[in-house]
């Protein structure tokens, strides 16, 4: 037993490197093709090396593991402003740092001013106001916050109930919580860190109600971080993960902001109290649609993190028996563990791709928005609802189902799922809750849907709604077609098609019956959130195989990339079979082969999945993984982790003589 030590070996575990000598493709190849060519894979690793370099972000792991809320917060800060004096000295840009985000896959404490705050600020402010605010916050000398949530309301803002009174006298706003359900409630980096928050509050001139805009307010004194009168604010208490953030509560008691403090791109209030709009009523709404899409992005991030700890460790665990005269298998061996995990695998790739095209569609209308056309904003505010409710409903549930795939040493915290998991878990809620977004995009689809019954012709992501549904004949004939990737789009997307058309016209009918329109609608809503569902799987497909169609690579990668596409859309074929039969999109023939297709895909992937992940190329200290590390040595690595655990600091607990000794001292004396 004595040469059982915690020491690392130096060299990667063998039954690792087995499999990256087997690999099928150039793994550096796709690497760059991931992150968008060498030239960024190169400044990647620059970041990488640059930030991990200070023992520091080595350090903050184990706070995070083991220390208090308290200390995690505090470190949480540091490692913001250290990141945030990095920034400024090297001159990062918006996608320099959101690369180092992307390095870091933590939730900062300041997160809310780069992720929330000074996008507002850029979407809502005007010229001038940016000249003075958006400068002082992009040179960190004021910190911010957004705060639009509160007790009462976050999904509903017309039912926000924070007010911002006009008055012309002083030509102030006059900033007011005026119930509990009215006091902020959420909003990140608020609680402790911020000193200004964009509050958005709706707005009342002479007793008549404008709606929900953005007020800017100072929180926290300038010299000593002291709450400023009026103001209070704390943090909401520990959550189930993301903890280095501080969300935050807030009431403001007739607080008096200037006039200018109104944000007022979009809406503008004169000195005299005249009310004037520019452009759409949800032009505020702009903020939001960008961290949705962001969203997409970081569901890509969350599920091939987790595919690249549950792969890893999957060829380094040997358990049971498969040949009885052979030595115990890698479990990735089991064709069950493999249907585990390479669904998330799959996804990975999906999830790359359609994130990809989502993020220029939505540059390209942000583009146009910025010079007032306006005509794009309902496609991308429906398209960017139904992905962020769909990656982050996906990657959440796959990356806990690969945790329990790696037993019992997935659940400690040194296996780095479970904090995953829950820091992911937000994703769900935050931006729109995804059952309200998804019924964002079926009111979409719905009246694209009618349009495309009265002849319209339809663009964009919805135009297949104006297909003839007589001319589907489902394009798998035999076993061989269900490889072909264009005949499984068409498959999902006749499948969208029907489950559209079904409630559409169920709702249809319900209204000729005359119910009134919002209990035909209530009546339909399960069926309505399941056509903004297939809708998005479809165009999540479609994304993906356009992707790998479009991409210029080695025939090795294409053809990796062209199994994984298979394999995501036959695997959703599969889960979902009800909703594809019912649909009529495939018969019980077809969905029989692309069953036997899906399982023999599994062995097709087998041999080139660590590759598959080792290509994300995840830095350790960012998987910050036991079990998923570059070198494989997950047992030895398990063993180290357990030294820096407090538990172990000494021999016998002090709980010992506190209590267990005086037990044990008892009951060793008590007679019965
Ligand atoms: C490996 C990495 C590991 C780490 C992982 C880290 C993960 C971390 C996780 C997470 C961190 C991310 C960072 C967190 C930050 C969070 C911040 C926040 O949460 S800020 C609060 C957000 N709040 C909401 O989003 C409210 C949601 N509610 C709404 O947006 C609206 O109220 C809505 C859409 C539900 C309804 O809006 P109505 O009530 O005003 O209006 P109606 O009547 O339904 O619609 C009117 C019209 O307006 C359009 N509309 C609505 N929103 C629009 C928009 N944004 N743009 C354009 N049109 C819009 C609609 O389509 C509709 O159009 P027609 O009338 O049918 O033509
Ligand atoms: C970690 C985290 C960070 C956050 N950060 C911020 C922040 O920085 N700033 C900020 O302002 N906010 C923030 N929020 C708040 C967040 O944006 C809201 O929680 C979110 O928008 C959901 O709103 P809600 O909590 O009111 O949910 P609710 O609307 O109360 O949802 C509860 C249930 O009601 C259902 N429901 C509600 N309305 C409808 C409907 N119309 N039709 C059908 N079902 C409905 C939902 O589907 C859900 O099942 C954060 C939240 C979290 C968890």
């Amino acid at each position: 037993m004595s040469e059982i030590t915690s020491s690392i070996p130096l060299q990667i575990n063998p039954d690792l490197q087995e499999e990256r000598d087997k690999a099928s493709f150039n793994v550096t190849e796709l690497t760059h093709i991931i992150y968008g060519g060498i030239e960024k894979t190169k400044k990647r690793k620059r970041l990488e090396k640059l930030l991990f370099s200070d023992p520091f972000f080595q350090e903050y792991q184990n706070v995070r593991a083991f220390g208090s809320r308290s200390e995690y917060y505090a470190a949480s800060v540091k490692k913001s402003t250290k990141i945030f004096k990095l920034r400024r000295q090297h001159k990062w840009t918006d996608e320099e740092y959101e690369t180092v985000l992307d390095i870091c896959h933590d939730d900062l404490a300041l997160t809310l001013h780069h992720t929330m705050f000074i996008p507002a600020l850029e979407r809502l402010a005007t010229e001038d106001q940016k000249s003075k605010w958006l400068t002082l916050a992009k040179q960190y000398k004021i910190i911010g916050t957004y705060a639009q949530t509160e007790l009462g309301h976050g999904t509903y803002l017309q039912g926000l109930e924070t007010t911002a009174t006009y008055d012309p006298q002083t030509r102030e706003f006059v900033m007011n919580t005026p119930t509990l359900s009215a006091m902020k409630w959420w909003p990140g980096s608020l609680g402790k860190s911020s000193n200004h928050a964009l509050v958005l509050a709706t707005l009342i001139i002479s007793g008549k109600k404008y709606g929900m805009h953005p007020f800017l307010v100072q929180l926290r004194s300038m010299d000593d971080h002291k709450v400023l009168p009026g103001v209070r604010v704390g943090d909401i208490g520990a959550k189930m993960g993301g903890n280095s953030v501080d969300n935050g509560y807030l009431i403001l008691d007739n607080v008096r902001i200037p006039r200018n403090n109104m944000l007022m791109k979009n809406a503008q209030v004169s000195p005299d109290g005249k009310f004037v709009t520019r452009g759409p009523s949800k032009a505020n709404y702009a903020t939001m649609m960008l961290i949705r899409v962001q969203i997409c992005t970081m569901a890509y991030q969350v599920v091939s993190s987790g595919a690249t700890i549950g792969i890893r460790y999957s060829a380094v665990r040997r358990q049971s028996k498969l040949d009885p005269q052979d030595r115990e298998p890698k479990i990735l061996e089991y064709q069950t563990q493999q249907y585990k995990i390479f669904p998330g695998l799959a996804m990975s790739y999906a999830f790359l791709f359609a994130s990809r095209s989502l993020t220029r569609k939505y540059e390209e209308a942000f583009a146009e928005i910025q010079r007032g056309d306006f005509k794009s904003l309902p496609e991308l505010h429906c398209l960017s609802s139904g992905l962020k409710s769909f990656c982050s409903e996906h990657s959440v549930r796959q990356v806990e189902i690969i945790r329990q795939s790696c037993g019992g040493h997935g659940y400690l915290n040194a296996a780095g799922l479970g904090m995953l998991v829950n820091a992911a878990a937000p994703m769900i809620t935050v931006e729109g809750e995804n059952t309200v977004m998804y019924l964002q995009l079926a009111r979409y689809i719905l009246k694209r849907f009618a349009g495309a019954m009265s002849g319209q012709q339809l663009d964009g992501s919805t135009s297949y709604l104006s297909m003839d549904p007589a001319t589907y004949v489902c394009p798998v004939m035999s076993e061989t077609d269900c490889r072909n990737l264009t005949a499984l789009c068409d498959i999902y997307r006749y499948r969208s098609y029907m489950t559209v058309c079904r409630v559409a016209r169920q709702v249809q009918h319900d209204m000729e019956s005359d119910m009134p329109q919002h209990v035909a609608i209530n009546k339909n809503l399960v069926d309505l959130v399941r056509a903004a569902k297939a809708h998005s799987y479809y165009i999540v497909v479609k994304d993906f195989v356009e992707g790998v169609d479009a991409l210029v690579a080695s025939a090795p990668v294409i053809k990796v990339l062209r199994t994984l596409c298979c394999f995501y859309a036959a695997h959703g074929i599969a889960e979902y079979s009800g909703d594809f039969l019912e649909s009529e999109a495939v018969g019980l023939h077809q969905l029989k082969w692309i069953k036997n297709l899906q399982v023999s895909l599994l062995g097709e992937i087998r041999p080139d999945a660590v590759a598959l992940v080792d290509a994300f190329d995840y830095h350790d200290i960012t998987l910050s993984s036991a079990l998923g590390c570059y070198d494989g040595n997950a047992y030895e690595r398990l063993f180290k982790s357990t030294e820096n655990d407090p538990m172990n600091k000494e021999e016998v607990h002090p709980s010992y003589y506190q209590y267990l000794k005086p037990f044990m001292e008892e009951m060793n004396k008590s007679k019965l």
